[in-house]
């Protein structure tokens, strides 16, 4: 693809000025090979990078649906299907625990991979969408587990150690259609999200953005994820969103993103370009290094955490949160 440099001096990929889809700015993820020393380089320093030449995923270019269809077997898989083409995350045991008026976006429904692949390629505008996620594990078909098999895990054990990492605690298929949306949220691991099928536009922000993307509450079943709707954003209720700005990549077939933990992140299938098929490996972080000051802002994002799971166990009442923590800071902290 032919690349051309675009007024603003970014070249896109695509050939055609880079029109920003949000309202916030956002600056491209580099793009280098795993074996470019500054590769390493931004993954110890825990910054986002796509990584090309990994081979990490190779034997898994050819899952299309068809192969998928074929070597999934008679399994029910999870499927979440959204009225929209947003699929927020949402904790089921938290919605259970605090009943509050929360009525999910979207729902959970196992099916055949036959069964997904009907919906999927039936589908046409107005009818709900679906998005399958389902943990890699070995009730997957002999093809599947042969190429999961042949995944460049001795690349991956390298960088494992090499950033001192903990396990490797699963990896999850995701099978979505074009223009599904999972909304910005961060997750508490390590992530090497490799793209397989198709493309996805991936938009990062540094976890001290933390203050510009409000996320729900610890306790709410939306934990982790922004209050924020970046198609309708409401700057008078989330007045940091004007000083948000984000990293930004399309990643294609056989390239890999390096999620750092904590870091925001917005994931889309990009529209007209079919289905995406992606794979992602997420580790736990290392264990906790030796404390220097000043803090990392992830560590000060699980602190942070640490006191709303403490404040919510002893007032019990979640309504009485805020007002304690605004009495404990006006005037005094502020
Ligand atoms: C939205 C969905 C299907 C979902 C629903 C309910 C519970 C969990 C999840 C879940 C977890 C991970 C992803 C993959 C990726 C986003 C993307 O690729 O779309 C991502 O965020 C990551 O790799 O960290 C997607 C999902
Ligand atoms: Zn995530």
């Amino acid at each position: 693809m032919s690349t051309q440099s675009t007024m603003n001096g970014d070249t896109a990929e695509s050939g055609y000025p880079h029109v920003p889809k949000y309202f916030f700015p956002t600056q491209q993820i580099p793009k280098l090979s795993c074996n470019d020393p500054l590769a390493d380089e931004l993954i110890s320093q825990e910054k986002p990078v796509v990584l090309t030449d990994t081979k990490l995923c190779e034997s898994a270019l050819k899952w299309d649906l068809d192969y998928l269809a074929n070597n999934m077997g008679n399994e029910r898989y999870m499927v979440f299907v959204s009225q929209n083409n947003r699929f927020k995350y949402y904790d089921e045991a938290k919605m259970k625990q605090y009943r509050i008026n929360f009525n999910p976006p979207t729902r959970r429904v196992d099916m055949t991979f036959t069964e997904f692949v009907k919906k999927l390629r039936e589908w046409k505008p107005g009818d709900e969408r679906v998005y399958l996620q389902q943990g890699l594990n070995n009730t997957f078909g002999r093809g599947i587990v042969l190429d999961f098999l042949q995944f460049n895990w001795q690349w991956l054990n390298v960088q494992q150690k090499k950033h001192n990492w903990g396990p490797l605690t699963s990896n999850l298929l995701l099978v979505g259609m074009e223009s599904n949306i999972t909304p910005v949220h961060y997750d508490e691991q390590q992530n090497f999200f490799c793209q397989l099928i198709g493309k996805k536009r991936c938009i990062l922000f540094a976890p001290e953005h933390y203050e510009r993307l409000y996320p729900h509450p610890v306790y709410h079943p939306h934990d982790r994820q922004s209050q924020v709707d970046f198609d309708m954003p409401d700057l008078e209720k989330f007045p940091g969103l004007d000083q948000l700005q984000g990293w930004e990549t399309v990643i294609g077939p056989g390239e890999v993103l390096y999620i750092p933990m904590y870091w925001w992140h917005h994931i889309e299938s990009l529209p007209n370009l079919g289905h995406t098929v992606s794979v992602n490996f997420w580790y736990k972080g290392g264990p906790t290094e030796s404390v220097e000051y000043p803090l990392k802002p992830r560590q000060k994002l699980a602190i942070m955490r640490n006191v709303e799971k403490m404040l919510l166990e002893a007032l019990k009442d979640p309504g009485e949160v805020g007002p304690l923590l605004r009495s404990l800071v006006l005037g005094r902290y502020s």
